[in-house]
């Protein structure tokens, strides 16, 4: 049995990045991970320009004005934005502009229309700008062309397509979206849409991992469900393999007479890199390796177990896998527990709850209710889990947990 770091040393090393390469429109390019570098020949600000509504003036001529004794400037032009100035500011000379317009030539600072006064064609500085350039903006002041502006393995939100489309680069290319197929396992398990008959359950499993794949920003392939029946297995196990980056199935292997997943994914030709990991929840996850470089995670069926295996290992190697160049880790905080928590203290015992900030400092509030493997009920509502390491079987009310938060 792995401890969970070498479990995720042992996953994130078999996992390679994918190369393939697509192109897309900016609003396509939303949470997608970047796959070229991206420049510009454009310096940004394109052009010097006000900051501010006012008159664009030559510092020299109003630095020593005040509201007793003002300096009047002949106003030669209005600029608004959008608009190439016409003419060149002149000693004694001012223009109306507005906040984004270009700056004329022989102007090199705005008065805030605030400290002046406008009389006819003519307008009063009442008090001088703090400093020569005040309230201009500059070519280049935040990016010189030519330079760096993105650089490949990042994620793509807003803020990086707000410079995709100041840079003009109206499509961009991203690598492809990582292929996840889901299927869950077992005899008992009906749709949600099902009449139940004794001794069923309605397979919740399919539908948490596709969510949870989607939101990594992957593709996910839902394959249904199985049977425990070693001929429909293998079908589903090979067409699976065969068409997808990861494989997610849940069920089937613990120990019992129906759990055949590690068996058909070495008949297959799979190498077995992880039987089981000494974590709680989640102990039984099998992790395989196929010629074709697919991953198959046979993560265990109780549904809490499924979800935190997700979070905790499939997760980071989806994010690897994504083309994310900086490592991705999850989001670990240290809270002040609210309660007691325990542990048999055999396994990384994971507990789930909601973490909030409170005054300043995060405290972790244990959910209510029992923490059981198959007590999805619970889990619903949560947004972290707190770790309990090997060998810890208590933290008191009041003492100091390492969290982690589940944003997903
Ligand atoms: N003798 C032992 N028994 C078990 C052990 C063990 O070490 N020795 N490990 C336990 C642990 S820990 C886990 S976790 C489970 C793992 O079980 P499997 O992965 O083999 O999954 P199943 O046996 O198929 O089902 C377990 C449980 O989960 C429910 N389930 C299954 N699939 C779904 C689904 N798609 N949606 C909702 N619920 C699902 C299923 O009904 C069972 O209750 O094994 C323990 N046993
Ligand atoms: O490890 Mo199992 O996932 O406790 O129920
Ligand atoms: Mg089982």
């Amino acid at each position: 049995m792995f401890s969970v770091q070498q479990a995720q040393s042992i996953i994130l090393d078999s996992v390679q990045p994918l190369k393939t390469t697509e192109t897309v429109t900016l609003n396509e390019s939303v949470g997608r991970i970047l796959a070229e570098l991206v420049t510009s020949n454009l310096d940004f600000p394109y052009w010097d320009n006000s900051a501010m509504d006012g008159y664009g003036v030559k510092f020299d001529d109003v630095v020593n004005c005040s509201p007793e004794n003002p300096i009047t400037l002949k106003i030669i032009e209005e600029i608004p934005a959008g608009v190439k100035p016409k003419k060149i500011v002149q000693s004694g000379q001012a223009c109306r502009i507005f906040t984004g317009a270009m700056l004329p030539s022989g102007a090199d600072t705005i008065i805030i229309q605030e400290n002046t006064q406008k009389i006819d064609d003519k307008v009063l500085i009442l008090l001088p700008p703090k400093f020569p350039k005040a309230f201009v903006r500059h070519q280049g002041d935040f990016y010189q062309a030519g330079h760096a502006l993105l650089t490949p393995g990042i994620r793509i939100n807003a803020s990086e397509i707000a410079v995709l489309a100041t840079a003009q680069c109206p499509q961009v290319k991203v690598y492809c979206r990582p292929r996840v197929a889901i299927f869950s396992t077992g005899n008992e398990l009906i749709l949600p849409s099902e009449s139940l008959q004794p001794g069923q359950i309605v397979d919740s499993n399919q539908y948490a991992l596709g969510a949870f794949v989607q939101r990594q920003g992957a593709i996910s392939i839902q394959l249904g469900i199985v049977s425990d029946n070693i001929e429909r297995l293998e079908e589903k196990i090979s067409l699976a393999i065969n068409s997808a980056d990861f494989v997610l199935s849940t069920g089937g292997v613990s120990v019992g007479e129906y759990d055949y997943i590690e068996q058909i994914l070495s008949e297959l030709g799979g190498e077995i890199l992880i039987r089981s990991i000494a974590i709680q929840p989640g102990k039984p996850l099998t992790v395989a390796k196929f010629s074709n470089g697919c991953i198959y995670f046979g993560i265990p069926g109780n549904p809490v177990s499924a979800l935190v295996s997700c979070w905790r290992f499939v997760q980071p190697a989806l994010k690897k896998l994504s083309g994310l160049k900086k490592s991705w880790k999850p989001n670990f905080i240290k809270a002040k527990s609210c309660q007691l928590l325990e542990s048999k203290g055999q396994r990384e015992t994971y507990i789930w709850g909601q973490l909030k900030l409170v005054d300043g400092e995060y405290e972790f509030e244990l959910a209510g209710g029992s923490q059981n493997s198959a007590n999805l009920i619970n889990l619903a509502m949560t947004n972290a889990l707190a770790i309990l390491p090997v060998g810890t079987t208590m933290i008191n009310a009041g003492e100091s947990v390492l969290t982690m938060l589940i944003d997903c």
